[in-house]
């Protein structure tokens, strides 16, 4: 609702009261059109100030109304009677000003911030553009490239920005609504023509087709089959080239086909999915809400690789007392080297300037004696970590937390090398892990809810979207990336090309197709892996035997192009070629499809036409599939919790929702019936026999995504 009152004689005081962030829902629309009336009505009062309660102005539409049948006051006629009044109005912003939010300050005669406010249109980030006139008034407040810049990317500006761009008349570290009204009595009597943004005219800008060509390729780039970034660069062209009225007509029909998209629909999906995984539960029955975090003040990381490095920048950056250890003398002056810069772009990036950080650097790991949680980041290797984890048990202080970055070994078998396993779990983090957004938090059997909860709020500190998962090989994330790599190679031995499984997974929205990927993080990363786990062995890869392994279908192409020293980009060869070792643009290699020729003459393949309905089926079912293992194994908590890892940590598409949403939006029978048409043609291959809890929901009618957590529970209930 919006409250009223009248100060200072003469100011009308509407204060919007939806908590947590006042979103504008339809009580609260109502609340404003009627107090503002009342406001207009009442020759007591001369000005009027609109605010938001408990320190946020206004987190924007409500979302949750999003999809159901909209009732109360529309937006865009409510901010025109703001706009239009006669006495003067005073946004009077702190905390956030978001979508909605700023689009009801920019309908305002003033706007005044509080410098602890953050203020955005961000609903391009919600499928959705700001439809609310936010693409009409703000260029031509703001002017076309900073108006573009702001709506198609969604970023939110601190108050100094807003100021320096334009969209605040003032900014002020008193409490808020008193500056706003004393200004709003100074400006009382003055006209207010010159106030009302909808009568500007949009700053003009030579060679306008020009600019708009070339924001609307670079937006296309980065959009990756996402069509509300395109919509907002075509809104923010009409406010450039026609009158406001029919600029407002554009933006309202680039709205509506955005909002029955099921991109808009992927999105929001992604919005709740990231305040759900916050509130984790885990098969102990320990949960969020009941779980007290220890306060971490002092961390220390082991290992100063790249993710060692990655690591130590993020902790620094949450402003915590680092030490880094590292027993390699080489690696260590290399990495205290990269750090400052490391550090300094982070800040550039963030926006903030660079503080002074707390990093201690050593070689001896007793440095480590007084931290309050340590990670562990050596290299992927479990004797290692077990003799790390064996000398951290004895050093550390008591109470400890001892975690460990592995991408995938058993978190359980490193906690037993302790006096204490329910101080350990694993803090997977993403490369480069003070950049990427993902970390998996592993519980293991033994880890107490204490442990789980520390670690979920230092991700929470360190800006990472958190996951908790459970312990198995390969966690959540890669352990359905295997089926997916499976896959790709054998669509490579049946006549595909990594150029076009690539294509195609770019094509759906991927950044980067499976073979890019795999030749940035090195093949020999994976070939590793396969010879700890008996699959790759030197010389097999190209017996009769080749091909099967441990009774099931195996591709050796990986290993094989390991064996000749490929390992991708770090070597100038992989799957592609780059113009140097370390060299970063994929070029399509001659050598490697002779090379494809040969091993298919060699095994008798014979290469097929494959389209590219078959690669994306066959890929991203088959990772489809091991998420449903995953949901019912209870590694994960829900689907949301999967469908942020891919999306976080994997560059799944969020316009897709992630794979468990996007299962849902083909519809499970689909999948389950390609799956079934796979297996049937590849029944040496399990990761394509679809698994229980797929065929579970299909018989329980394909509930929606946010129903399945029931049907998993009753699976859970009856093991
Ligand atoms: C018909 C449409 C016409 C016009 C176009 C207008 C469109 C829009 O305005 S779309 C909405 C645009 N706004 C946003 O995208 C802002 C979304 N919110 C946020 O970014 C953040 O919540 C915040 C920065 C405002 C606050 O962050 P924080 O303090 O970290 O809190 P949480 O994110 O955990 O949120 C707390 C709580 O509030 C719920 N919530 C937040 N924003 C909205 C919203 N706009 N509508 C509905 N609910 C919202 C959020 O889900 C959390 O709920 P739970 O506690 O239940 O998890």
């Amino acid at each position: 609702m919006a409250q009223y009152s009248l100060v200072a004689g003469s100011v009308g005081l509407i204060t919007l009261q939806n908590p947590p962030v006042n979103a504008l829902s339809a009580v609260v629309r109502k609340g404003i059109v009627s107090t503002f009336e009342r406001a207009l009505r009442d020759p007591k009062v001369k000005s009027v100030v609109i605010c938001g309660q408990n320190g946020v102005f206004c987190g924007g539409a409500d979302i949750k109304e999003f999809g159901t049948n909209m009732s109360g006051p529309p937006l865009v006629p409510m901010i025109h009677a703001i706009e239009a009044a006669d006495k003067p109005v005073v946004a009077a912003i702190e905390g956030s000003a978001l979508g909605g939010g700023l689009e009801l300050a920019l309908g305002c005669h003033y706007r005044i911030a509080h410098s602890n406010a953050r203020l955005g249109l961000p609903e391009v980030s919600l499928g959705l553009l700001p439809a609310a006139g936010g693409t009409q008034r703000l260029p031509r407040l703001i002017g076309i490239p900073a108006a573009l810049d702001l709506i198609t990317t969604g970023r939110h500006v601190t108050a100094a920005e807003a100021l320096q761009l334009g969209i605040v008349d003032q900014v002020t570290d008193h409490k808020i609504v008193d500056e706003a009204v004393k200004f709003v009595l100074s400006v009382a009597g003055k006209p207010l023509d010159a106030r009302r943004i909808s009568t500007y005219p949009c700053p003009p800008l030579s060679d306008l087709d020009t600019v708009f060509e070339m924001v609307m390729q670079k937006v296309r780039q980065r959009a990756h089959g996402a069509i509300a970034p395109i919509a907002c660069v075509q809104a923010v062209q009409a406010a450039a080239t026609l009158p406001y009225a029919q600029g407002m007509e554009r933006e309202k029909e680039l709205m509506a086909t955005l909002f029955t998209s099921g991109q808009a629909r992927s999105m929001q999906y992604c919005f709740f999915a990231q305040r759900a995984v916050s509130k984790w539960s885990i098969p102990s029955g320990a949960r969020w809400d009941t779980s007290m975090p220890r306060p971490v003040h002092k961390a220390a990381v082991i290992g100063l690789g790249t993710m060692g490095r990655g690591i130590t920048v993020a902790l620094a950056q949450t402003g915590l007392s680092v030490v880094a250890v590292e027993t390699q003398e080489k690696q260590l002056m290399e990495a205290k080297q990269a750090m400052p810069g490391m550090l300094e772009r982070g800040a550039r990036r963030r926006g903030v300037s660079l503080t002074l950080h707390k990093i201690t650097y050593s070689r001896d790991i007793r440095a480590v004696a007084d931290v309050d949680l340590v990670i562990e980041a050596v290299f992927e290797d479990m004797a290692l970590k077990k003799k790390v984890f064996q000398q951290l048990s004895d050093i550390c202080k008591p109470g400890t937390f001892l975690c460990t970055n592995t991408s995938g070994l058993d978190v359980d078998h490193l906690a037993s090398q302790t006096c204490n396993p329910e101080l350990v779990v694993g803090m997977h983090f993403f490369a480069p892990a003070h950049v990427m957004k993902l970390l998996e938090v592993v519980y293991g059997p033994r880890s107490s809810p204490q442990a789980v909860a520390t670690a979920m709020q230092l991700g929470k500190k360190m800006g990472k979207v958190s996951v908790a998962v459970g312990n198995c090989r390969g966690f959540v994330g890669n352990r359905m990336l295997k089926p997916y790599v499976e896959q790709a190679f054998f669509l490579l031995e049946e006549g595909a090309t990594p150029e076009q499984v690539d294509g195609a997974l770019e094509e759906f929205g991927f950044s980067m197709g499976v073979f890019k990927v795999s030749d940035l993080s090195g093949l020999d990363v994976g070939w590793r892996v396969r010879m700890a786990d008996g699959f790759a062995e030197p010389g097999a890869s190209s017996g009769p035997s080749a091909r099967v392994r441990q009774g099931r279908r195996y591709s050796p192409l990986g290993d094989l192009l390991c064996e000749q020293g490929r390992f991708g980009q770090k070597t100038g060869q992989g799957w592609y070629q780059y113009d140097k070792p370390g060299g970063r643009v994929a070029r399509s290699d001659p050598w490697l499809h002779s090379f494809l020729a040969e091993y298919r003459t060699r095994h008798g393949l014979v290469a097929r036409r494959i389209d590219n309905q078959e690669v994306l089926e066959r890929c991203l079912y088959a990772l489809i599939n091991e998420g449903f293992r995953i949901l019912e194994d209870g590694i994960a908590a829900g689907p949301e919790d999967i469908d942020l890892i891919y999306v976080f940590g994997y560059g799944w598409p969020r316009h897709r929702g992630g794979p468990m949403f996007y299962a849902g939006m083909v519809g499970l029978t689909k999948v389950l019936q390609r799956l079934e048409h796979y297996h049937q043609a590849h029944p040496d291959v399990p990761f394509m026999q679809p698994c229980s809890l797929l065929r579970r929901l299909v018989a329980s009618g394909s509930p929606p995504v946010h129903r399945w957590r029931e049907v998993i529970k009753k699976v859970h209930s009856q093991l």
